[in-house]
């Protein structure tokens, strides 16, 4: 597969050209103002099953050269959309300790220092990841905004092994924790259409970001920001990782769903 990047030749200006979903519709992120939303009274607090993992269960914690994901058992679901969404992965986008400004969808314009993304695939209707990536009711992901302020004990369950994958295609085991320990309350949410925010750009994903947003401490941003790298760890140049968040794009006729009233 063709190579992309956040910056350079292969920035997201160029995504376009070998993955033509990129320069399409129902693109993701977006900037959510005001004037989009329309409250949903259908809309209940998402339902969570399974996301409390023992410390018996072994995660793999990855850098894919692109951010840092952490694979998640398919027995983690959600059970409140039209259709049951199974847990496949979870990841991060953040921006630099110089600029600590790195989540992908803005809220009335304000970018908070980065966001975290758990990604679902429908179990009811595909077997996988694969097969669900590129079909319209294929994905869903909850959306996490991420602030600097008091130190998260959740976060530190992964965060203290970072440095074990330094370098593009490092892997490492950390014990199963509460993953709902790292989101906000579950009853306010924005709801929309929108896509995979790295290519291949597929238009296949529910998004649901919760209004709410956690804390990490400085540290631990900085932490986040500075420890990884998108080459491997034999290349000449190490190429650092950060900054990794896909501007926010045309909103066009889409409306923003809210679970909440002002
Ligand atoms: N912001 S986002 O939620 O759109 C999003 C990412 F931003 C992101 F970086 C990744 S990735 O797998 O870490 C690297 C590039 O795919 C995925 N991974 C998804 C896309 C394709 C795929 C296949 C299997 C497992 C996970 C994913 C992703 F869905
Ligand atoms: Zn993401």
């Amino acid at each position: 597969a063709a190579k992309w990047t956040y910056s350079g030749a292969d920035g997201e200006q160029h995504w376009p050209k070998h993955f033509p979903y990129c320069g399409g519709t129902f693109q993701s992120p977006i900037h959510i103002t005001s004037d989009l939303l329309r409250f949903d009274p259908t809309l209940g607090p998402v339902t969570l099953h399974n996301y409390n993992l023992p410390p018996t269960e072994q995660l793999t914690l990855g850098n894919n050269g692109h951010s840092v994901q952490i694979s998640l058992p398919s027995r983690m679901h959600i059970s409140s959309l039209p259709h049951r969404y199974s847990a496949a992965q979870l990841h991060f986008h953040w921006g630099s300790a110089s600029r600590p400004m790195g989540s992908e969808h803005t809220v009335n314009h304000k970018q908070f220092a980065g966001e975290m993304h758990v990604v679902h695939f429908n179990s009811e209707k595909y077997p996988n990841m694969s097969v669900a990536v590129d079909k319209s009711d294929g994905l869903a992901v909850l959306g996490v905004l991420i602030e600097i302020g008091e130190f998260s004990p959740a976060f530190d369950q992964f965060l203290k092994f970072i440095n074990g994958i330094k370098y593009k295609g490092q892997k490492v085991q950390v014990p199963g924790f509460n993953v709902q320990d790292l989101l906000p309350r579950l009853d306010e949410y924005y709801r929309y259409d929108g896509s995979l925010t790295t290519p291949p750009c597929y238009p296949s994903v529910l998004w649901t970001l919760f209004r709410n947003t956690v804390t990490i401490s400085r540290s631990q941003f900085v932490s986040l920001a500075t420890a990884l790298f998108s080459s491997h760890a034999q290349d000449s140049t190490p190429v650092p990782l950060n900054t990794n968040f896909r501007k926010p794009q045309e909103v066009d006729s889409r409306l923003v769903l809210v679970s909440f009233k002002e």
